[in-house]
């Protein structure tokens, strides 16, 4: 089967992806798509020097929406990362920008006819992809944002790094916004099967310490380099993988809740339909308040687009 990607917005996460996509093998066709034209066309003559060396035969193109009428992934990744320069850890700072980058974009997307799996990335994510969703009106479990799957990865990351163990062994999920009001369910976390509430008063562990850290890991990263990019590629692809393989993969995502009547992050399944289905693990009553208080922090922002 063949297996056709899209990219709008080849900044250093869209290309990011690119590059995976094409050096793994995953893209037969790739479609890579920039306001900036010489960026995209940068690009692609970068990736098609390399293909000398590999051993898939991906095409590459540049700047066409109507390629997007038979792509099977459309990842968005538009934007204006300088905008967090100064922002201190608020992502809402690029929000004037991406505003306006999706009011661009979306009718585009529409108009090709594109009806495969969106998974956007653009900050901030959970708003920018309900308007997507919105305005481009594909059925909701075909248009996914990355939300809390990176800052999930973000806290397996730590918790494995106390427990010396592989991040892979550290389960469980963050939800809500992939912003600020982010929170770990710590109900849902286990290491090596083991729940962390038991765990995390024997080794004296501050759960509220671990928990800042991984929220802040993004700015820990964006400090040193201006932005990331390596792990966020690597969530998006991963969510595509699941796609094109219909692997039915559980993991957290930003998808539209009925309940808050909002996008927002929680687990679901992934299958070659996008997200199949959410999973709604009963939390406790003090997790239930801060899932509420997060979707209505992006119901907020959602309302001024
Ligand atoms: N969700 C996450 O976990 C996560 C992680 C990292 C970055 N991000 C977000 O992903 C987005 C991209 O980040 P980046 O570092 O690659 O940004 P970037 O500024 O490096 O690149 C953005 C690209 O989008 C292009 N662009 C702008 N307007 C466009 C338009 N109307 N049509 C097509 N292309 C357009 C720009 O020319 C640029 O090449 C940002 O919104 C960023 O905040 C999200």
């Amino acid at each position: 089967m063949s297996r056709k990607y899209a990219i709008i917005g080849v900044g250093h996460v869209g290309a990011a992806i690119a590059f995976s996509l094409v050096v793994q093998g995953f893209a037969d066709e790739l479609i890579l798509i920039d306001k900036n034209e010489k960026k995209a066309r940068a690009e692609q003559l970068d990736l098609q020097d390399a293909t000398a060396r590999l051993d898939s035969r991906p095409k590459i193109k540049i700047q066409d929406y109507a390629e997007l009428a038979d792509t099977d992934i459309l990842f968005v990744t538009a934007g204006n990362i300088h905008a967090l320069d100064n922002a201190s850890g608020n992502r809402w700072a690029e929000f004037e920008y991406t505003r306006e980058i999706v009011k661009d974009i979306a009718p585009k997307i529409k108009a090709s006819g594109f009806n495969g799996v969106l998974i956007d990335t653009m900050n901030p994510c959970d708003a920018i992809t309900q308007y997507l969703q919105k305005e481009i009106g594909l059925p909701g479990s075909q248009v996914l944002g990355t939300g809390t799957f990176l800052d999930t990865a973000r806290m397996q990351r730590v918790v494995s790094e106390k427990f010396n163990v592989d991040p892979k062994n550290v389960s469980g999920f963050v939800y809500g916004e992939h912003g600020e009001s982010q929170f770990v369910a710590w109900s849902t976390v286990s290491v090596n099967g083991l729940p962390i509430k038991t765990l995390a008063p024997k080794m004296n562990l501050d759960l509220d310490a671990l928990e800042d850290t991984a929220r802040s890991g993004g700015w820990a990263v964006h400090s040193g380099k201006g932005y990331t990019s390596f792990a966020i590629a690597t969530c998006a692809i991963k969510l595509s993988r699941a796609v094109l393989d219909d692997a039915q993969l559980m993991c957290p995502c930003s998808s539209y809740n009925v309940k808050y009547n909002s996008y927002v992050g929680q687990p679901g399944i992934i299958g070659k339909n996008g997200v199949e289905e959410l999973i709604d693990i009963p939390l406790p009553p003090e997790e239930e308040q801060k899932l509420a208080t997060s979707a209505a922090t992006i119901k907020e922002k959602f309302a001024t687009m």
